[in-house]
């Protein structure tokens, strides 16, 4: 039985210690957003760094996505003070997603980041993070209570106001929207060639879109993939992003 092939989308995972042993893991919830929100099929990508043969991978794939991580990006990245000893960093997965978004932008495969990976591309780009948000003192607490149930941490937390005539306005087609909130880093400085699509009320970037990209090319802060069947804005986002895909998969099928 022949099925209509569809598109593939590359998830970065992070390089964790399960055990006694390391292990490339992703969240369930990113790959069932984009499985059943973007109609796009999943495969993780390891956090391999230097190793991946992203020339090689980049064309094997229809789109990629950064997802949310609990590990901070490496401050050497932005050429700020180094973590904090405690800090959990995850070094692999910094190398590799800057690698990722490089040689997605160069070749126009879509590319969606979500709070980690939105972080990882605004450095990728040039930009720098407030490496802790709250200790900045012109922001809302952004950080969810890991002490609450999962449904409280990642319930709505704070309204973003959408740049008019932008890509997330085109999507959307809303002014504003409640977000969840689950992030103790943020934008500082904004990279180069990003167009900041949204912000919260405190005046944090909370999404942007890439100038150069010859696709979709956005990042959010907050987490679209939570129960995203029961939000019509996280819906329109994947839904968005898998039509990007499809296209691009198009496109690939027809230059063979
Ligand atoms: N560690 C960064 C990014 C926060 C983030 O991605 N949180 C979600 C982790 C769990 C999930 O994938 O939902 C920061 O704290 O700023």
């Amino acid at each position: 039985m022949t099925s209509k092939s569809i598109p593939i989308v590359g998830v970065i995972c992070d390089r964790d210690i399960i055990g006694p042993h390391p292990f490339h893991i992703a969240g369930d919830k990113y790959l069932q957003a984009i499985l059943g929100g973007s109609k796009c099929q999943p495969v993780l990508i390891p956090a391999l760094a230097n190793d991946l043969q992203i020339e090689q991978l980049i064309e094997l794939v229809d789109g990629v996505l950064l997802t949310g991580g609990y590990s901070m990006v490496n401050p050497l990245h932005y050429q700020d003070e180094p973590a904090h000893p405690d800090t959990k960093l995850d070094v692999e997965r910094d190398n590799s997603s800057l690698l990722l978004i490089k040689a997605a932008i160069e070749k126009g495969v879509p590319l969606l980041g979500i709070c980690r990976g939105f972080q990882e591309m605004n450095v990728a780009f040039g930009g720098s993070l407030h490496q802790n948000l709250h200790h900045v003192g012109q922001f809302i607490e952004h950080r969810e209570d890991k002490d609450l149930p999962l449904e409280q941490q990642y319930s709505e937390s704070h309204t973003i106001k959408i740049t008019e005539h932008g890509l997330l306005h085109t999507i959307l087609n809303e002014k504003s929207i409640d977000v969840n909130s689950l992030h103790t880093q943020g934008v500082n400085e904004l990279g180069d060639g990003l167009t900041v699509e949204a912000v919260a009320e405190d005046g944090l970037v909370e999404a942007f879109s890439v100038n150069s990209a010859n696709s979709f090319a956005m990042a959010v802060q907050w987490h679209p993939e939570w129960q995203y069947k029961n939000n019509q804005h996280s819906i329109k986002i994947f839904t968005e992003f898998g039509k990007a895909c499809a296209n691009r998969q198009k496109v690939k099928q027809h230059n063979g």
